[in-house]
């Protein structure tokens, strides 16, 4: 599992480094290998490094060192470097000193000759004709969007970005975008990767996250975050051992879906059959229409008829009436982990009652979105929804996986795993359901509830990703593309050639397409697992 640390866990970690290693070398090292990453990107963007031309955007602080030392390496490659200054009373000196000494050339922002928005000549042509601009505008003290100066150069840059440390703009707990932001192409940081890299629409500002090694590992404490790889998804993925019958793979129980609704019952049988090669019961009004979809799942009529299973995936298009609420009761009385999503979070939340009806000792997983997760927190969400999801999960003694474009899951004791696929392929109606198909196959299966919901979630997103034609390597990688990619943030890169490499095609989907993905994802995350193995 990779490990996310927050701007004060990093802090720390470098306090103690400083004792060990002055802090100029630290940031040498960081600023080295933001230069790497700048050289790469020149390279694949321009065909070359000696002659190009870097702009650096520096503001007050030690990430604005960072990009001076940077620039001050990259003329030794030959590469011409103008930096850009945002505070000149407050620039770092020795990085501004340096990169003087090594012929790197500096300048104001917002003179001399400002335009009428306050910029000046040299700094507007330094930025419009960069090949490769290196943003350290703020770095781990960032506060809010951009400010007005920063923003306007931000507006005139079209050359590959590499951002030093995070995105200027975001917000580096949250990653949430208030204003004005950097959108880069790669994120260099340094010892391990900060909240905005991973959460909301950071994610996606940071393009292609590299972490450097400046030597914290062994001061950085317990991360704050965890992220799961495709090797490790593959690794545990349940498959029947040699030993195995359909029995001892564990049956999952779905109870999802009304007669006139019957597609819920479809799509989240139909992720259950797709994820264990174990037994599926289906209980609810909607039996005939699974099995004539899927003829392998035991379908039954009623809740009370279903036998023996040993966990349940309960809620999608159940209803929040008094039917959906005595299958719901049933279930959680059944004493088997239970993954409750949809309208059986409605009920939960509508009817406290219900939670008395819960096996204390019986896992229990709740998925809301946004909407069910206002019910169930009494509130919004708002901008940090990590503490949103680690509080929700404390006060319901549950595992809660809030979905959104990036899926937090949150354990009662605190631990926290983020999905930051970077893609909105899932976003489309029945999606849901799929998952909660996979959830409850994983927790038929023994799974650890919080890891189940890790490894379900990890495979959802491949599979819609395939599914869409975006496609990404189960090595671990990140969708081919630049974050500035014509799509935009939020969304898949869209297709062609261009900065940061080739992008794939992708096609909107639906969730029939994404549950017909789902083995194809399990195949890639179990690759991925199996050259692990080998490397
Ligand atoms: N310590 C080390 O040796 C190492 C540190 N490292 C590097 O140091 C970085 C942290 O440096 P840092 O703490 O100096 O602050 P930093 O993020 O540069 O901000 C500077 C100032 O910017 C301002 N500002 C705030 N918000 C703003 C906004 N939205 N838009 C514009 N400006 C804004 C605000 O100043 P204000 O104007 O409010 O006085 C703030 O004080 C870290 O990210 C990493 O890159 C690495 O080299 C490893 C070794
Ligand atoms: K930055």
């Amino acid at each position: 599992m990779q490990g996310v640390w927050t701007p004060d866990q990093i802090r720390a970690a470098e306090q103690r480094l400083f004792t060990r290693t002055p802090e100029p070398q630290v940031m040498r090292r960081a600023a080295h290998a933001v230069s790497v990453h700048a050289v790469r990107l020149l390279a694949e963007c321009t065909g070359g490094v000696a002659g190009r031309h870097a702009t650096l955007l520096v503001g007050a602080g030690n990430n604005g060192g960072d990009a001076l030392w940077a620039g001050t390496f990259l003329r030794r490659r030959g590469v011409g470097v103008t930096a850009v200054l945002l505070a000149p009373d407050k620039t770092h000196p020795a990085g501004l000193a340096a990169l003087r000494r090594a012929g790197g050339r500096a300048v104001a922002a917002d003179g001399p000759s400002p335009d009428t928005s306050g910029i000046g000549a040299e700094a507007a042509d330094a930025v419009e004709r960069a090949d490769a601009v290196i943003d350290g505008i703020v770095g781990l003290s960032g506060r809010g969007g951009l400010r007005p100066t920063a923003a306007e150069l931000w507006r005139r840059v079209t050359a590959p970005v590499v951002a030093v440390d995070l995105p200027s703009g975001v917000d580096p707990v949250t990653g949430a975008v208030d204003g004005p932001a950097v959108l880069a192409d790669v994120t260099v940081t340094f010892g391990g990767r900060r909240p905005c890299h991973v959460l909301g629409a950071g994610a996606v500002h940071s393009g292609d996250v590299e972490v450097a090694d400046i030597g914290l590992d062994g001061y950085l404490p317990e991360p704050e975050l965890h992220l799961l790889d495709a090797a490790e998804v593959g690794e545990n993925w349940p498959v029947p051992g040699p030993e195995d019958d359909k029995y001892t793979q564990g049956v999952v129980g779905v109870a999802a879906g009304s007669a006139t609704f019957p597609g819920a019952a479809v799509l989240a049988s139909g992720a259950a059959v797709q994820a264990t090669s174990g037994m599926v019961r289906y209980a609810g009004p909607a039996a005939d229409v699974v099995r004539s979809h899927w003829p392998e799942v035991v379908a039954t009529g009623s809740i009370t008829d279903a036998g023996r299973v040993q966990a349940w995936a309960v809620g999608p298009g159940i209803g929040t009436g008094a039917s959906g609420r005595e299958v719901l009761l049933h279930v959680l009385e059944s004493g088997r982990p239970v993954c409750a999503d949809a309208d059986s979070i409605t009920l939960l939340a509508n009817d406290p009652t219900l939670w008395d009806a819960r096996d204390p000792d019986a896992p229990l997983v709740l998925t809301p979105h946004a909407g069910e997760f206002a019910r169930l927190a009494g509130g919004e969400a708002g901008t940090d929804r990590v503490s949103a999801a680690r509080d929700v999960a404390a006060r319901f003694d549950a595992v809660v996986l809030f979905k959104g474009n990036t899926t937090v899951i949150a354990a009662p004791d605190g631990r926290v795993l983020v999905n930051d696929s970077r893609h909105a392929w899932p976003a489309t109606a029945g999606s849901g359901d799929v998952l909660t198909g996979l959830l409850g196959a994983l927790l038929a299966g023994g799974v650890e509830p919080w890891l189940a919901c890790g490894y379900a979630t990890f495979v959802h997103s491949l599979a819609a990703e395939l599914a869409a034609g975006g496609g990404r390597a189960a090595g671990g990688a990140r969708s081919g593309g630049s974050a500035r990619g014509p799509a935009g943030p939020g969304v898949a890169p869209a297709d062609g050639p261009g900065r940061g490499g080739t992008f794939r095609v992708g096609a909107p989907i639906g969730a029939s397409a994404l549950l017909a993905a789902v083995p194809d994802a399990i195949r890639s995350v179990r690759e991925a697992a199996f050259r692990a193995a080998f490397r």
